[in-house]
C-alpha cells in the first residue's frame, strides 16, 4: 500500500490537510462532470474513495497493479488520484493515438513536484514542456552528443571503460560478482566520461567499486522516488507540506549531484585560465553555449547545463546497465541462449581477440536478446508519464488536459493478443525467422506493439548510446567469461522479482561467478 509507510502521526496531518484539498477536489470534480455532459465520457475505471480516490489503493508494483486493473476496466481506463486523474493506456491501438495521431498534445509532462526540487524542475529536456525551449535542449544534446557521429568520437573512451570493467571481473574470477554494479560502473564513467571527458578518481579496484556502488543507490533512490505516487502532486493545496518527505530526500540527492556539477564546472573553468576551451566533450560545448546566452533564439543558462548533466546521469546509466543486468539474468535460467550468444560471438570476433564496437554490426542474434530483454524488461515500464496540453478524444474517450497519463509499455510487451507465449524469453522471435523479426520490429517506436524506449516526439534521447552500450556489455560478458551461479544457491541467484521505480530494477542483485573464457590472459588487459 502506498501510504503503508507513513508514520501515525504524517497519516493524521495528511487526513486533516486533506480536507482543505477537497474544495479543490469538489471544483475539478465538477469541472469533468461538466466535460461529460458536453462531450464523450471520461474512460471507466475504479470508482476509488471519496476524495481520496484510487490513491491509497495504489499498489507499489504499480506496472503490474496498472496491468491487473486493466484486465477489469479495458486497454484504456481512468482512476482519481485525489485531485488529479490518472489515465492508463494499455494497447498498441491506444498507445498510437497517443504517440502519434495527439503527439503534439501529450508531448508534454505533469512534472512531479520532487522533479521541481532540480533546478526548478523545467530547465532540463525530460520535464519541459514540448515548446521552443524542449526542442533547443533536446536538439543540442542528441547532435553534439547522442547521435551515432557525435558517439563515435569517444569511442576509446568506452573501448577503455569496457576493457577495465573486464579487467575488473577477471580479477574476481571464481567468486560471486554484483553483475550490475559492475556494469553500472562501466555505464557511469561511459556517460561521465562523454559528459566532461573525466573518469572516476582512483581507479583502483577497491575504490573503484566503492565509488560505483555509492552513485549506483543515489542513482537507484532517485528513479525510485520518480516512480512513487507522490500525495503532493495530488493535492496540489498540501504539496508545501511534502507529507511523504519525498521533496526532502530528493532534495538531498540533488544536492549531491549538484555540488559535483559545480566542481567539475569550476575545475574546467580554472583549467582553462577563466574561459571556455576548444575542447571537444558535451561540457565544454555547453559553457560555450552558456556564455554565447543561448542559440540566438532561445536562452540558454548555467541552470540549463547542470540540469542537462543531471538529465544524462539519471537518464543514461541506471537504465543501461540494469538492461545488461536482466539480460544475464535471462541468460543464466537459458544456458542454451548463451551458448548460441557466445557461439555467434567466437565466431564473428575469435577466442584470441577482444569485441569491438564494430564487431556489433555481425551479431544479429546477440540483437535479438537485447530486443528480447527490453521487451520483458523495459527500463521505464510506464516510460516518462505525458499530460495533455488540451482535452483530446482516445479511444472514444475525454483525457482532459492535465492529466496524468501512464502508458503501460509493461503491459503492452507482455499482452497475449501481440504476443506469442509472452512470458516465455524467446530472442528467436527477433532473429530473421521469427515474427517480430520478420516484421522488422527495432527501437524506433514506429510500431506500438513493440515500443521500449517511447515512441514520437518525446521517444528517448539516447537510443542509440544506450543500443551501442547494452550491446558491447553483453557482447563482452558472453565473450569473455563462462557465468554460474555461486556455489549452494543455483539459479536462484537469478530470479526475476521486479522492483517498481520510473526505471525498473531487479528486486535482488544479479550476483554470477565468472570463468575467463579468452584464449590469453593478456587479452584481459
Ligand atoms: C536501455 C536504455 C534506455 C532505455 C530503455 C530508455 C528508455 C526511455 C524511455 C521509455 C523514455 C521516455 C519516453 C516517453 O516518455 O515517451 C526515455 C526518455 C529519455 N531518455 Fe532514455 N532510455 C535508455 C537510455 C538512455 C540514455 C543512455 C540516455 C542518455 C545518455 C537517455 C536519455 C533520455 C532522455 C534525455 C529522455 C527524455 C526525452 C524527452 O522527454 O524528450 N536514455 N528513455
Amino acid at each position: 500500500m502506498l501510504l503503508a509507510d507513513q508514520s501515525e502521526a504524517m497519516a493524521f496531518l495528511f487526513y486533516a490537510f486533506a480536507a482543505l484539498a477537497f474544495l479543490l477536489a469538489a471544483l475539478v470534480h465538477a469541472a469533468f462532470a461538466r466535460r461529460r455532459n458536453g462531450g464523450p465520457p471520461l474512460p471507466p475505471g475504479p470508482r476509488g474513495l471519496p476524495l481520496l480516490g484510487s490513491l491509497p489503493l495504489l499498489q507499489s508494483d504499480l506496472h503490474a497493479h496498472f496491468s491487473r486493473l486493466a484486465r477489469t476496466h479495458g486497454p484504456i481506463f481512468s482512476l482519481r488520484l485525489g485531485a488529479k486523474l490518472g489515465v492508463v493506456i494499455s494497447s498498441p491501438a491506444l498507445a498510437r493515438e497517443i504517440l502519434r495521431d495527439h503527439d503534439a498534445a501529450f508531448a508534454n509532462r505533469d512534472v512531479p513536484a520532487s522533479s521541481r526540487v532540480a533546478y526548478g524542475g523545467d530547465a532540463n529536456i525530460v520535464w519541459n514542456p514540448n515548446g521552443p525551449k524542449w526542442r533547443m535542449l533536446r536538439r543540442v544534446t542528441v547532435r553534439e552528443m547522442l547521435c551515432p557521429a557525435g558517439l563515435d568520437v569517444v569511442y576509446a573512451l568506452r573501448r577503455r571503460e569496457m576493457r577495465a570493467a573486464a579487467a575488473n571481473i577477471r580479477a574476481q574470477a571464481g567468486t560471486p560478482v554484483d553483475v550490475g554494479a559492475e556494469m553500472f560502473l562501466a555505464t557511469w564513467n561511459t556517460v561521465t566520461g562523454t559528459l566532461w571527458g573525466a573518469t572516476l578518481e582512483g581507479a583502483e579496484v577497491k575504490r573503484r567499486s566503492t565509488v560505483g556502488k555509492e552513485f549506483r543507490e543515489v542513482v537507484a533512490e532517485i528513479t525510485e522516488l520518480l516512480g512513487r505516487p507522490d500525495v503532493s502532486d495530488f493535492f496540489p493545496a498540501v504539496a508545501w507540506m511534502d507529507l511523504q518527505g519525498i521533496q526532502r530526500r530528493m532534495g538531498v540527492f540533488l544536492r549531491r549531484f549538484d555540488r559535483i556539477f559545480e566542481d567539475i564546472i569550476e575545475m574546467r573553468r580554472k583549467k582553462e585560465g577563466g574561459g571556455v576551451g576548444e575542447g571537444k566533450d558535451f561540457l565544454e560545448f555547453m559553457l560555450r553555449l552558456e556564455k554565447e546566452g543561448g542559440d540566438g533564439k532561445t536562452p540558454f543558462t548555467m541552470t540549463n547545463v547542470k540540469a542537462l548533466l543531471l538529465d544524462m546521469v539519471v537518464g543514461g546509466t541506471e537504465t543501461t546497465s540494469n538492461t545488461v543486468e536482466w539480460a544475464m539474468a535471462e541468460m543464466l535460467h537459458k544456458p542454451e541462449i548463451l551458448r548460441r550468444a557466445q557461439a555467434e560471438v567466437d565466431m564473428v570476433v575469435g577466442p584470441d581477440a577482444v569485441v569491438e564496437e564494430s564487431h556489433i554490426g555481425r551479431l544479429p542474434y546477440l540483437a535479438a536478446v537485447i530486443k528480447e530483454t527490453l521487451r520483458l524488461h523495459p527500463a521505464l515500464p510506464l516510460m516518462v508519464p505525458h499530460c495533455p496540453s488540451a482535452t483530446c478524444v482516445v479511444g472514444g474517450y475525454s483525457v482532459p488536459a492535465g492529466a496524468r497519463v501512464f502508458v503501460n509499455v509493461w503491459a503492452i510487451h507482455r499482452d497475449p493478443e501481440v504476443w506469442e507465449d509472452p512470458l516465455e524469453f524467446r530472442p528467436e522471435r527477433f532473429a530473421d525467422g521469427g515474427d517480430a523479426g520478420k516484421r522488422g520490429w527495432d527501437f524506433s517506436g514506429n510500431d506500438f506493439r513493440y515500443l521500449p524506449f517511447g515512441s514520437g516526439r518525446r521517444i528517448c534521447a539516447g537510443v542509440a548510446m544506450a543500443e551501442l552500450m547494452v550491446s558491447y556489455m553483453v557482447a563482452t560478458l558472453v565473450h569473455s567469461f563462462e557465468w554460474r551461479a555461486p556455489e549452494g544457491i543455483g539459479k536462484e541467484a537469478a530470479d526475476m522479482e521486479e522492483k517498481f521505480g520510473i526505471v525498473m530494477k531487479k528486486a535482488r542483485p544479479l550476483v554470477l561467478v565468472p570463468t575467463p573464457r579468452l584464449a590469453r590472459d593478456d587479452l584481459y588487459l
